[in-house]
């Protein structure tokens, strides 16, 4: 799915509007529904006093107009509008005039602190003050009724994005924003839901399809893609019954050191579940037969050295290289690392944890990096590396420089793993809470690289393993519970994260159309 900038989807409604001649404001009735649907499914007739907070623009509009629609169905609706300025959109007025159609309720005007209502735990909250349209952040005394809301218990629901936020901006003011329980968004859910500092205010969304013309979606280069399962469908490359081993080629791990062998078990057993015909774990001595005993499958070559790495030395040319995990810092690695970015620049590769670490000590080794090099930082391994950053925006331009300068792929590692290729941003959906355990960058990693090896191109290698990784962290997750993921399970799971891939979902009988 695509991710638009606000921009964007002003320009898609006005093609909209011109291509499908039809009214914005039928647009506005078709955005309403859906809310209205969304509410309807849910309390089924119940009495609850449902408030609705509207603004004076289109997000306003799209208030009242599920205000109407509620009314119309018996429910019990109190609508305000937050008299931010004196200023109304056409559309706000328009179905400012439909409502007094439906009720002898006018909506309640609010001018200042002393109009905020008292409002109970039960109640429904809905907020329709800011949509996509803020240009400043809330202040005087909106910025008092955001938190005001955000005090009470009550359900918030959000109508398109949390009051407050900016789609793809960063956020000036952490008092100022709505925190919703969840946001009902139109056509495609904003930037600002996945990045870290604003996810929180947005953690729960569904996005409603709201037929904004197909061609101007279709061929407009978004913000950024969001990789779910049809993604993922599409990336996947079936085997073929005459393949054989050979034809997924042969994965090299580096990695390791005494005491962190365990980083090259985790890497290799992932490359091999991932697919990789071959597999090769190039560790020091004192790794030897923790390998051969935990992973027979995988052939192992170690270093001169028992402890640590210090000179790679194979006598094969490997398919895809994973390295850094466990490695170390110390300066005898740092060469091998030297030496093997020197001699295998034809080789795909992805380099992660002490790897980087030592590319952020001596940056001069950047400039060795093989093009479309694949680096797998956490966010603290992306500081040492770029430098600090004022903000979530500032970050993922930074990344952006960084990708662009060295031809770089970067896996910024988060709840939502975001890879930067240059000026194209692709954003995560799948993994949990769970993986945040010891070992979960070393399966990332062997994921990446056994697809590497298979012959996937290192972006879509990069794209489908963070895929595949959360996925079958997902499902680890609902077997074991968060707490009890280890990293063997995800690993485990990898197969039926493949499975997954192309399983029908079981219709739910409760909520037909939720969006799992
Ligand atoms: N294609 C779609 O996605 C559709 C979206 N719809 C809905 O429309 C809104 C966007 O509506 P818009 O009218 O452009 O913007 P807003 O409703 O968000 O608000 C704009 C008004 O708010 C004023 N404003 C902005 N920031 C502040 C602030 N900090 N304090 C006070 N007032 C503020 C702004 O005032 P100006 O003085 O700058 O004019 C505007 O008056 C979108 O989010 C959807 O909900 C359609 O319904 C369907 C198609
Ligand atoms: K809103």
């Amino acid at each position: 799915m695509k991710i638009f900038s606000a921009e964007q989807l002003y320009e898609a409604d006005k093609v909209t509007v011109e291509k499908q001649q039809i009214t914005s404001e039928a647009l506005m009735e078709r955005a309403g529904i859906q809310i209205f649907n969304w509410l309807h499914q849910r309390l089924n007739g119940a009495p609850v006093p449902i408030r609705i907070f509207c603004g004076i623009g289109n997000n306003g509009g799209d208030g009242l107009v599920v205000g109407r629609m509620l009314i119309e169905h018996g429910y019990n609706v109190i609508v305000y509008v937050v008299n931010c300025s004196d200023k109304r959109s056409k559309n706000f007025l328009l179905n400012y005039d439909r409502i007094k159609n439906v009720t002898k309720k006018w909506p309640i005007l609010m001018k200042g602190e002393d109009d905020f209502p008292e409002i109970n735990a039960e109640d429904i909250i809905v907020d329709a003050i800011f949509g996509i349209g803020l240009n400043r952040c809330p202040g005087g005394w909106v910025k008092k009724l955001i938190q005001y809301l955000n005090e009470s218990s009550a359900f918030k629901l959000a109508i398109d994005i949390p009051s407050g936020l900016y789609p793809n901006a960063p956020l000036e003011d952490t008092e100022a924003v709505l925190k919703a329980n969840h946001t009902l968004t139109f056509q495609t859910p904003k930037l600002a839901f996945f990045l870290p500092e604003t996810a929180p205010y947005a953690s729960n969304f569904d996005a409603f399809e709201i037929g904004l013309d197909i061609e101007f979606l279709q061929t407009t280069e978004p913000l950024a893609q969001l990789i779910g399962k049809l993604e993922a469908q599409r990336f996947y490359r079936p085997r073929e019954k005459f393949d054989h081993k050979g034809t997924y080629g042969h994965a090299l791990i580096v990695a390791g050191s005494y005491g962190k062998i365990g980083a090259a078990v985790l890497s290799t057993t992932a490359a091999f579940r991932i697919g990789a015909g071959m597999v090769t774990a190039f560790v020091p001595k004192c790794g030897y037969s923790i390998l051969q005993t935990t992973v027979p499958e995988a052939m192992v070559v170690t270093d001169s050295e028992n402890d640590y790495l210090t000179q790679l030395s194979i006598e094969f040319e490997p398919s895809a290289m994973g390295i850094g995990m466990g490695i170390g810092k110390k300066e005898a690695t740092v060469k091998a690392l030297d030496g093997i970015l020197k001699s295998k620049k034809d080789i795909p590769m992805v380099l992660d944890a002490d790897a980087l670490n030592i590319l952020s000590e001596k940056k001069s080794m950047l400039k060795l990096l093989p093009k479309n090099t694949i680096l797998t930082p956490h966010p603290g391994e992306l500081k040492r590396l770029i430098g600090d950053w004022k903000n979530d925006y500032d970050k993922l331009e930074k990344t952006r420089q960084f990708s662009e300068k060295y031809e770089v792929i970067v896996i910024i590692k988060g709840a939502y793993t975001v890879t930067v290729y240059g000026e194209k941003l692709y954003i995560n959906t799948t993994g949990n809470p769970g993986m945040g355990t010891a070992g979960s960058g070393d399966a990332l990693c062997g994921v990446i690289t056994g697809l590497l090896s298979q012959g996937y191109d290192p972006l879509l290698a990069s794209v489908f393993g963070v895929y595949m990784h959360g996925r079958a962290g997902d499902i680890a997750a609902g077997q074991l519970g968060y707490e009890a993921v280890m990293t063997g399970d995800v690993i485990d799971n990898l197969s039926e994260a493949y499975l997954d891939l192309f399983a029908r979902q079981e219709p739910s009988t409760t909520e037909p159309d939720e969006k799992k």
